[in-house]
């Protein structure tokens, strides 16, 4: 039987990660440089000679249009492709929309650092209905008015649980887009890396980590970096 492995890929640049403003739930574009970035994540994938049986990604178009990409550069337009709101970014509440330095200068670094990196701390809660109550594509979803990391693993790793790990156990060939922060979670409850150490884990645009899997489907150890 073939070696299974999951690869978790964060989405190319979207205009607002050019912009610097926290994007959240917001549905920013890809930039062209976010495309080119998705594109040499297929390169990369290639020269590695790997392949996948099935892919996920969020409901949010950053993320989808970076698969598209990969799969297209891949000849694997033809694969399934499962979109789950559990795979979206992190919901950034009322901060999504400003611009980080200006924010760092109102609120202070630490302040701004613990909103970003700490594993429990929310950003403040939108202030008026959540931004995403009159899109078609939650109606059935608990839209969040803010997320910590805490918040954001326990709805990944639901989706995880119920929908990629009985794949991984199939002994399929697993690929993941997503964004900083809900593969950020991901990859803590993957490597059981603790609280206080997930603060120092940064995934950049475009940035891909290959797990193998071993015979139970249990992706195994530390992920290697296949570029970035
Ligand atoms: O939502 C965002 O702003 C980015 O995707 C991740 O931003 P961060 O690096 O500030 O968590």
């Amino acid at each position: 039987m073939s070696d299974a492995h999951l690869v978790l890929v964060r989405h190319g640049q979207s205009v607002w990660n050019k912009q610097n403003r926290f994007t959240g739930w917001y549905d920013a574009p890809l930039t062209a440089c976010g495309v080119k970035e998705a594109q040499a994540v297929a390169d990369a994938l290639i020269a590695h000679n790997m392949t996948f049986d099935c892919v996920f990604t969020s409901y949010l178009q950053r993320a989808i249009r970076t698969l598209w990409t990969i799969q297209e550069n891949m000849q694997l337009m033809w694969l399934p492709l499962t979109t789950d709101w559990r795979l979206n970014e992190r919901h950034y509440g009322n901060l999504q929309g400003l611009n980080k330095i200006e924010t760092i200068a109102k609120h202070g670094e630490s302040q701004v650092y613990s909103w970003r990196r700490s594993y429990h701390t929310c950003p403040p809660p939108t202030e008026t209905a959540p931004a995403n109550d009159n899109d078609h594509r939650y109606a059935h979803v608990p839209v969040p008015q803010t997320e910590s990391l805490a918040d954001t693993l326990l709805r990944v790793t639901e989706c995880y649980k119920e929908k990629i790990l009985p794949q991984l156990q199939a002994r399929r060939k697993v690929l993941i887009v997503a964004h900083g922060n809900s593969l950020r979670a991901l990859v803590k409850y993957i490597e059981n890396i603790p609280e206080e150490d997930i603060i120092h884990l940064e995934i950049p645009t475009g940035g891909a980590l290959v797990y193998r899997v071993n015979d139970k489907g249990e992706p195994q150890g530390t992920a290697t970096k296949l570029l970035k």
